[in-house]
């Protein structure tokens, strides 16, 4: 008879992150974004044009400030978003008993490619394959997906989205329920999520849709008006055209407007990052003081316990329909 406590699992849950640089110096800083940003997905630019660019114009001028940034917020075990990325497979393999919970990085380490290359040596036989991206992006979720192509000798699945998962939604209502409960009601809830080029979505990506669906859902579930609360998209990179209205012009109307006390929340990050915790919980609301108010950051759902239970239900009804 096999004995279950000691069966070795397999089926793994493979929890997908963006990456994260190595340690907050320009080097590391450089050689992530060399990956990250030489992904086509992410920048479609030609790589004649975009590479020069790339190495002899963005990255000599953009490593030492962004590595200033990321000491800024390190954490003595690292990147928050590893460490919190680390601590919610962690806590997702407790809430999904014989399985094999890991995480991995699209950019950096773990690499996701040999995360799956160690799963199959293992003896693991498929692999379900969990972006934490609530909502799909060609430039996020479907580069994950270019990877489970490249890597055929494992069996995988793709969790595509999950933006209006009800577990999901319920758990991000209740951190701000719980945030409201401990600082107060602010004025106004803003619904931060990271920007995207309006290029993408003219050509079909679903996440601004996926976005304004996700927030809605979540007013809907706190009970608020339409007045209550708005959306906006942060982060932008480059020249372009991106998603707007954009995060900072929405707190400064909201500033003109005479609200003093806002909260904001970034539900399109599964955990504390650079994007949450410099630019929204530092910079942000260092601009909204300056103008007269008070930014109250609402933090991810990060390691929570439930955030970890909403995944691996998330989890367990994508492997249920596959058999
Ligand atoms: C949450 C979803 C994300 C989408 C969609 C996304 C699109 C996107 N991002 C860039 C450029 C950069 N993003 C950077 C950081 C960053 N981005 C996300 C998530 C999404 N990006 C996260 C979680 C992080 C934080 C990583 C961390 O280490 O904490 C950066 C790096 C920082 C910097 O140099 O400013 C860049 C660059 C593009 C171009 C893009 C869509 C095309
Ligand atoms: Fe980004
Ligand atoms: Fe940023």
């Amino acid at each position: 008879m096999i004995d279950a406590s000691t069966a070795k699992p397999d089926t793994a849950v493979v929890l997908v992150n963006l990456g994260t640089p190595e340690s907050a110096t320009a080097a590391a800083v450089r050689r992530y974004l060399i990956e990250f940003l030489s992904d086509r997905r992410v920048v479609s630019l030609p790589p004649w044009l975009w590479q020069p660019l790339l190495r002899g114009v963005i990255l000599p001028r953009r490593a030492t400030p962004v590595a200033r940034k990321y000491a800024s917020i390190w954490m003595a075990d690292g990147s928050p978003l590893a460490v919190y990325t680390r601590r919610l497979a962690e806590a997702a393999g407790r809430e999904l008993p014989g399985l094999r919970v890991v995480e991995a990085m699209r950019y950096g380490e773990p690499a996701l490619a040999a995360v799956l290359q160690r799963l199959r040596a293992e003896g693991v036989r498929r692999a379900l394959v969990l972006p934490l991206y609530p909502q799909y992006s060609t430039s996020t979720t479907a580069s994950v997906a270019d990877v489970l192509a490249r890597s055929p000798e494992l069996p995988t699945r793709l969790v595509e989205d999950y933006h209006r998962d009800p577990g999901w939604v319920a758990a991000i209502a209740q951190s701000i329920r719980d945030h409201r409960a401990a600082n107060g009601v602010g004025e106004h809830l803003l619904f931060s999520f990271h920007g995207l080029p309006q290029r993408l979505v003219d050509a079909g990506d679903p996440y601004q849709r996926q976005c304004e669906a996700g927030a809605a859902a979540i007013a809907v579930a706190l009970g608020l008006d339409d007045g209550q609360w708005s959306l906006s998209y942060q982060s932008r990179f480059g020249a372009e055209r991106w998603l707007a209205p954009a995060t900072d012009a929405s707190l400064d109307a909201l500033a003109a407007r005479g609200v003093r006390r806002v909260d904001v929340i970034a539900p399109g990050f599964a955990v504390d990052c650079l994007e949450t915790l410099e630019e929204v919980a530092m910079m942000l609301a260092e601009r909204f003081a300056e103008r007269g108010g008070e930014l109250r950051y609402i933090p991810c759902l990060n390691d929570a316990p439930a955030h970890a239970r909403a995944l691996a239900a998330i989890a367990r009804r994508a492997l249920d329909q596959w058999r």
